[in-house]
C-alpha cells in the first residue's frame, strides 16, 4: 500500500466478511450519509450534488458525519459518492435534480443512436476520469484515523444500464425492457463495457484506500429469473472474477466483496455461488429462509430490516431487531447488520440510533 494509514482499531466487519467467529454482528447502514441528517444539508449548502462528490474535502466530511454522530455504533463507513459517476466516466451527462433524482439529458435510445457507439467505443481512462473519488477515499482514510474500515462501491452493470437507457429513475422500465427484448446482443455488449470499467474503478478505489467493496444492483428485482441469468448475473460474476485479478496485478491484497441484488431473492441460491464473500438481502426475505438457502456455503449475509421500521415506534424497532437477530442466528458469525435498503429521508436520526443500539444490545449477549 502506497499510503501510510493508521491501523484499524475496529476491524469487526472485515473479520465477519472473512467468515470468522466474532463477538457481535458488525453494523453499517446503506445511505448512512445523506438527506435524513441535518448536518448533511448544512455541509452541502446549495452546492450541486455531484459537485460534493467531486470535492474530496466535502465528500470526506459527509462520509464522516454518521461515523461521528453514531460513534461506537457504526462499524464501517462508505465513501460519499454515487453509482452514476460511472456513466459520467463513460461520457454521459448526468445531473442530480433537487427533490427529483438523477437525470440524463441524452440517454441511450437505441443501438443506432450515435451515443451508443460512442459510449461502447470510448477508451475510458478510469484512473483520470474518477480521480476525484480516489482522492476522496484517501483523504477519508486519513480522517478516519483507523476508527472503522472504509467501503468503496459501484453500481452493478444491470442497474447502471437501466439508468443509461431510461435517463433517470423509472417505475415501468420501458426502455430497459425494449433494449433487452429487442436488442439483446447490443445490450450485452454495453453491459460488458460497463463491467470492465467497474472492475478497474473498484480496483483503483482499493489502491486509494477502500478496505471492502460493494456492488449495488438496485434494479435486479425488475428482471425475471431467466433474464436475471442473462443480463445481470454474468456481469456480477465478471466483476467478482476479474476484480481480485486486477488487485493482484496492482500488487494489492484481496478485499472482501459484497453484492446487493435488490429484489432478486428468487435467485438467492445462485447469487450465493457468484464469487462474492457477502450477499446483501432486502427485507422481502425472511432471514431464516435465506440461512436455509445458504446451507453450509461460506457466504456472509448483510441486511435486512425494512427501512420503513424507522418510521415506527421503539417497540416496533425492538421487535424487528429481535426477529432479525434470531433469524440470522444471533450475530456471532455470518451476518453484517444493515437495513434491507438505504435509509430514507425524513427518518429521525435518533430513531436510527435506537435501531443501532438495539442491534448491538441483542447481538452482544
Ligand atoms: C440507485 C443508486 C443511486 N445511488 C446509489 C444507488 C444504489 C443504492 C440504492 O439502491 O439506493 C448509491 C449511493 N448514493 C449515495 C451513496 C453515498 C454513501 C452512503 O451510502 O452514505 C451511495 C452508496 C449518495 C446519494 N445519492 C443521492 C443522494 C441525495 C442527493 C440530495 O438530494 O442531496 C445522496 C446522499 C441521489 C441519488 N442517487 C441515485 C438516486 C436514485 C438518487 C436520488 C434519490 C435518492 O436520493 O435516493 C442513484
Amino acid at each position: 500500500m502506497a499510503q501510510d494509514f493508521a491501523p484499524l482499531t475496529n476491524d469487526l466487519i472485515l473479520r465477519t466478511a472473512r467468515g470468522e467467529d466474532v463477538e457481535r454482528a458488525p453494523i453499517w447502514i446503506m445511505r448512512q450519509a445523506g438527506r435524513y441528517l441535518p448536518e448533511y444539508h448544512e455541509a452541502k449548502g446549495n452546492r450541486d450534488f455531484f459537485e460534493c462528490c467531486r470535492d474530496p474535502e466535502v465528500a470526506s466530511t459527509l462520509t464522516l458525519q454518521p461515523i461521528e454522530r453514531f460513534a461506537g455504533l457504526l462499524d464501517a463507513s462508505i465513501i460519499f459518492s454515487d453509482i452514476l459517476v460511472v456513466p459520467q466516466a463513460l461520457g454521459m451527462v448526468v445531473e442530480m435534480v433537487e427533490k427529483k433524482g438523477p437525470h440524463f439529458p441524452d440517454p441511450l435510445t437505441s443501438p443506432d443512436d450515435g451515443q451508443y457507439s460512442k459510449v461502447l467505443n470510448k477508451n475510458v481512462d478510469v484512473a483520470a476520469e474518477l480521480d476525484y473519488v480516489y482522492k476522496a477515499i484517501t483523504l477519508t482514510r486519513k480522517k478516519l484515523k483507523g476508527r472503522v474500515p472504509l467501503i468503496g462501491f459501484c453500481g452493478a452493470p444491470w442497474t447502471l444500464f437501466c439508468y443509461m437507457v431510461e435517463g433517470g429513475g423509472t417505475k415501468l422500465f420501458i426502455q430497459s425492457k425494449k433494449w433487452i427484448y429487442r436488442h439483446p446482443e447490443e445490450s450485452k455488449a454495453l453491459l460488458q463495457k460497463i463491467s470492465e470499467v467497474c472492475v478497474e474503478y473498484l480496483a483503483l478505489q482499493v489502491k486509494a484506500g477502500a478496505q471492502l467493496i460493494q456492488v449495488f444492483d438496485s434494479w435486479a428485482g425488475e428482471l425475471s429469473p431467466s433474464t436475471f441469468k442473462k443480463f445481470s448475473e454474468p456481469y456480477l460474476a465478471y466483476i467478482s472474477e476479474n476484480f481480485p485479478k486486477r488487485l493482484a496485478e496492482l500488487g494489492l491484497e484481496r478485499v472482501p466483496m459484497i453484492v446487493f441484488p435488490k429484489g432478486a431473492n428468487f435467485a438467492l441460491d445462485s447469487v450465493c455461488n457468484l464469487g462474492y464473500d457477502v450477499v446483501g438481502l432486502d427485507w422481502q426475505i425472511d432471514p431464516a429462509e435465506a440461512v436455509k438457502i445458504r446451507g453450509n456455503r461460506r457466504i456472509v449475509f448483510q441486511g435486512n430490516a425494512d427501512p420503513g421500521v424507522l418510521y415506527g415506534t421503539k417497540e416496533a424497532i425492538t421487535e424487528t431487531v429481535e426477529e432479525m437477530v434470531k433469524g440470522f442466528g444471533g450475530g456471532k458469525k455470518g451476518w453484517i447488520a444493515n437495513l434491507g435498503h438505504g435509509i430514507t429521508p425524513l427518518v429521525n436520526p435518533e430513531d436510527l440510533r435506537f435501531y443501532l443500539q438495539e442491534i448491538q444490545r441483542l447481538t452482544s449477549r
